[in-house]
């Protein structure tokens, strides 16, 4: 079953489900460790086995050579004592030292896996999830589920074993004090069934505000220049201490829910010892137990106390791993919907014309009632370039994240030399289409890996071409040319240069298909003609659909489609459509340069005599 939690409060109410089956789902990344686990549990028991034979031998020792006033024997039996006091130290060492690497492999490969998940799951799920909800889950909730795997299910089972082992030689040295041990086991159970209850509702209640808070850090972190610019630091700052206030006092609570555990675990053996104490002394008094009995007894109940004791923190420990398990989960359940048909092909570059073409393509964001695109029927021929304008909101962008799959489309088919998107491989596709979004992000590494992104073959003669193509020159001037490392989302560049930067990684590998939002829209003048007329020259050997939102920009294109309601309108030559469709003209005098219609584009082409054509060629008016 699908569940989803985005952070939002509601969806994560149903998003709890089976934590402790999800942490079981989690076994195989214990098989690699499993004789390691093995082995660790030999080592941890053997070394118990050493600790509770101690009492055993001090019997002997104190019904032995001190009840008797003899000393031939105290050697023999102390020197075991001490023999098996330095086994158990040297096995609690080598457990120790093999727990820690094991504990961390397992980590890793977990970690791997929800990264690469992450990575195939389509950007409507990006959309719909927080970030800090994310990085909790890929971090925190990790951390927990290994310190969980390694320790806490090891030290179940140990101290399961101990309690067991303990109290069957507690009835064998005395039937009725020992029975009196094992019963002293139903309030236990009860308490920790109850703590058990109660802490997983918390564990929950925690992590999920972990990651609420995590999401305020990073967004903060993001917007810090707006935040600044508009004097909202104190907003913010308040918003994140009621966030940190929030998760402070989940935490706090518990604590307390642990400490008063713990109290009442500490309780009950500390009771049943006292009530043993006395019985133990009267049996003693009357010659029914021996004192070395006694003091048998009594030493290896004292045993009992530690695996009790920790028994608050395994159970806190396990619910933690629990729900975190139930976390990542949620994210490892979601499955990839964009994904490769069995079948899909790959098209080699040489073989592409590119001819682009939209038929009755129909798009609605997961969970919006009303679709941002229907019947989109648009032609786009090999070489040509189709710019595409509409009002703001109107989904251009959306309609170009369809290219590349980044959304799937709801209804239509889009398809490249007649072939459906969907029957390429991503790879394949993604490799064919070169992307700019209006929003260039650069990645925190060289300026070299950030423009072979998706070109890693790339030789430098080619970086260099692309460069010069997005007049992005500018790169080798860096302090360390290429490998110069931009910052988080290139901030350490101005908005031009990293739309450049941006620009030359879509056009590196010479991409069949030029999908670009806006690429000039950070330009200033100077630039813009540069890079206007570059971009002019990549174009002739691409099939390029372009958003623009300047007449200016509308002179790189050879025709123009006008999006409205989801629809596309009108289509034709910049001239034709100024000319007869008011809609387009009324959108371009709203542009702040609408004052100079662009030479080239806008002068082009007869009046509107273009008559509509079913295959969206011809000029189209609603
Ligand atoms: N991830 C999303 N989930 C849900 N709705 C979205 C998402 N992205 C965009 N929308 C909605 O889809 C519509 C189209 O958005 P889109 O970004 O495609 O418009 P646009 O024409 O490119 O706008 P602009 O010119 O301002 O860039 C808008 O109403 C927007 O609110």
């Amino acid at each position: 079953m699908l569940v989803e939690s985005d952070g939002d409060p509601a969806a994560r109410v149903a998003a709890r489900r089976r934590p402790v089956h999800n942490l079981w789902r989690l076994r195989r990344y214990l098989r690699p460790y499993v004789a390691e686990f093995v082995w660790l549990l030999i080592a941890g028991l053997a070394g118990t086995a050493a600790g509770i034979a101690v009492p055993l031998v001090v019997q002997r020792v104190v019904d032995g050579p001190v009840a008797r006033h003899d000393p031939g024997w105290l050697l023999q039996l102390g020197g075991l004592a001490l023999l098996l006091g330095v086994v158990e130290a040297v096995l609690i060492f080598i457990r120790r030292w093999v727990q820690s690497s094991s504990a961390v492999g397992m980590e890793a490969a977990l970690r791997a896996d929800v990264y690469a998940h992450l990575q195939r799951l389509p950007a409507s799920f990006h959309d719909r999830w927080q970030s800090g909800q994310l990085l909790s889950r890929i971090t925190s909730d990790l951390s927990v589920i290994r310190r969980f795997l390694s320790f806490g299910v090891f030290f179940l089972v140990l101290n399961l074993t101990t309690y067991l082992v303990v109290v069957v030689l507690l009835i064998r040295l005395h039937l009725a004090l020992g029975l009196l041990v094992a019963a002293s086991t139903v309030p236990l159970l009860l308490i920790t069934r109850r703590f058990a209850r109660h802490y997983h509702t918390a564990s929950r209640r925690m992590q999920d505000q972990q990651g609420d808070v995590a999401t305020l850090v990073e967004e903060t972190a993001q917007g810090l220049r707006t935040m600044k610019a508009y004097g909202r630091g104190p907003e913010l700052a308040a918003r994140f201490a009621v966030g940190a206030r929030t998760l402070h006092d989940t935490g706090v609570g518990k604590g307390r829910l642990l400490a008063n555990t713990a109290a009442l675990l500490d309780l009950v053996p500390n009771l049943t010892l006292g009530v043993v104490l006395v019985a133990g002394a009267a049996a003693a008094a009357r010659g029914v137990l021996s004192l070395g009995e006694l003091v048998a007894f009594v030493s290896l109940q004292l045993m009992l106390i530690w695996p009790v004791q920790t028994l608050g923190w395994i159970i806190a420990n396990a619910q933690e791993a629990a729900t975190a398990a139930d976390r990542v989960q949620e994210v490892l359940d979601t499955p990839p919907q964009i994904v490769d048909t069995p079948g899909a092909l790959a098209l080699p570059r040489d073989a592409v014309h590119g001819r682009l073409r939209f038929e009755r393509v129909a798009f609605r964001y997961p969970g919006a009632t009303a679709p941002v695109l229907r019947e989109i029927d648009l032609t786009i021929e090999p070489g040509e370039t189709l710019a595409l304008v509409g009002a703001t909101g109107c989904g251009k962008s959306t309609l170009l994240s369809l290219v590349p799959r980044l959304h799937e489309v709801s209804g239509g088919r889009i398809t490249l030399d007649g072939h459906d998107l969907r029957d390429l491989r991503l790879n394949s596709l993604r490799r064919l289409v070169g992307v700019a979004f209006e929003e260039p992000t650069l990645f925190s590494m060289s300026v070299r890996e950030n423009l072979t992104l998706g070109c890693p073959d790339a030789s430098d003669e080619e970086v260099r071409a692309a460069l010069a193509l997005a007049q992005a020159d500018f790169a080798y001037d860096l302090p360390w040319g290429l490998n110069t490392r931009v910052g988080e989302q290139g901030l350490s560049l101005s908005g031009g240069q990293r739309q450049r930067l941006a620009l030359a990684r879509t056009v590196l590998g010479r991409p069949a298909l030029l999908v670009l939002d806006d690429p000039l829209s950070a330009l200033d003048v100077h630039t813009e003609a540069l890079v206007e007329g570059a971009l002019r020259q990549v174009l002739r050997d691409s099939t390029a659909l372009l958003v623009v939102h300047r007449p200016s920009t509308i002179a790189l294109a050879d025709r123009v489609a006008l999006l409205d309601g989801g629809r596309i309108t009108a289509i034709g030559r910049h001239s034709e459509l100024l000319a007869t469709v008011p809609a387009y003209r009324a959108l371009l005098a709203a542009e702040p340069a609408s004052a100079g219609p662009p030479a080239s584009a806008g002068d082009i082409g007869p009046p509107p005599s273009v008559a509509p054509t079913s295959d969206g060629r011809g000029l189209v008016r609603s």
